[in-house]
């Protein structure tokens, strides 16, 4: 991957340039609460992941964002400043809403040179973009033919038109075949390298692994967590073992009776609670079971979204009196 964005190295500009802030959106579409005090902020260097279950409010978020909805409370800023005081936006915040969104009789670089055009922005960008986001190939074939992930790239290639220190990517990995997941995963950390922020949203916790810094989660329009990665996958290992071992059930008793929880998490694998990995192994060699692995647990962001979750009543309780204010 090519990580020559122009302008490339940190980006510098005015302080809090590269920033989105997000503060209490309330939006209705009918009697449905798409947004309900929907706040947080996106920080420049970062990946931040915006995950939630589908119709949780990410795309009216994002198109908030954008000035492309209004909203009934709160305001979203980039660098500031309101979308619609932006002048020439696409150097100002680049956008992924819809791949889809193309008119397919056009060449995908024809897209971005009409785009580019109407920006004030230089044709050497184009192919400059072309380039970055491995469209060299296919940009001078129609969109129409297009497989999904390649209008992804085309989407990416748009939004960089402009170098903006803001990017916002609607579900980016959608219709990706794993290579191109590999990729859009280092591309993205390539763009927050540089001092962007970026925002990218996802239904699927697991696409974020290995690629988000920070993550906003949000359900019913308003949001669950916001923390960094480090500290979500932290709090949900913490203490835990994990234990592979071909006599599970003399190994679950050995270790209950030690005092530890035991929970099977598969045909030859078990997660201990209670006791840290010098224990198990004492444990195990002191009753003479085999085993291939014992390891202080590593979290899968998939877990810890599954426990975040599993508090988002609670958390919804308490703050139910705060939303109708
Ligand atoms: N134009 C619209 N008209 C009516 N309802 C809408 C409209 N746009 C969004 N909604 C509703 O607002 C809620 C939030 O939708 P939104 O698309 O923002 O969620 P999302 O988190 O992006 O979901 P998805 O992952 O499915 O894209 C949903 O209940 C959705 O049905």
């Amino acid at each position: 991957m090519s990580g020559e964005i122009s302008g490339g190295g940190l980006h510098s500009g005015p302080k809090g340039e590269a920033t989105i802030e997000v503060i209490g959106l309330r939006k209705s579409f009918g009697s449905t609460q798409a947004l309900d005090g929907m706040s947080f902020t996106v920080r420049p260097g970062q990946v931040t992941g915006f995950v939630g279950p589908n119709g949780a409010g990410k795309s009216t978020t994002m198109r908030v964002i954008l000035g492309l909805d209004a909203v009934e409370k709160g305001e979203a800023l980039i660098g500031g400043r309101p979308y619609r005081s932006l002048r020439c936006p696409l150097s100002h915040i680049g956008s992924l809403l819809d791949a889809a969104a193309l008119q397919p009789t056009r060449t995908g670089r024809n897209h971005l040179l009409w785009l580019a055009h109407s920006q004030g922005l230089p044709a050497r960008r184009v192919d400059e973009v072309i380039e970055q986001v491995g469209l060299a190939k296919a940009a001078r074939r129609k969109a129409g033919g297009y497989s999904l992930g390649m209008r992804q790239r085309l989407g990416i290639a748009t939004a960089l038109l402009g170098d903006p220190p803001v990017i916002t990517l609607d579900e980016p990995f959608n219709g990706m075949d794993p290579e191109g997941i590999v990729w859009m995963r280092g591309f993205l950390a390539s763009l927050a390298q540089q001092g962007r922020a970026v925002l990218v949203s996802s239904h699927l916790m697991s696409e974020l692994q290995d690629t988000a810094d920070h993550l906003v989660v949000v359900g019913r329009g308003r949001v669950i967590a916001d923390t960094s990665v480090r500290e979500l996958l932290a709090g949900v290992s913490r203490g835990r073992v994990t234990l592979r071992t071909s006599v599970r059930t003399q190994a679950t008793e050995a270790l209950a009776e030690a005092g530890a929880a035991v929970t099977a998490t598969g045909p030859e694998t078990l997660s201990i609670s209670g006791l840290v990995t010098e224990r198990v192994v004492e444990i195990l060699g002191r009753n003479a079971l085999p085993f291939s692995e014992v390891s202080a647990h590593r979290a899968s962001l998939e877990e810890a979204y599954l426990e975040l979750t599993r508090d988002v009543v609670e958390y919804r309780g308490a703050v139910a009196g705060e939303a109708a204010r």
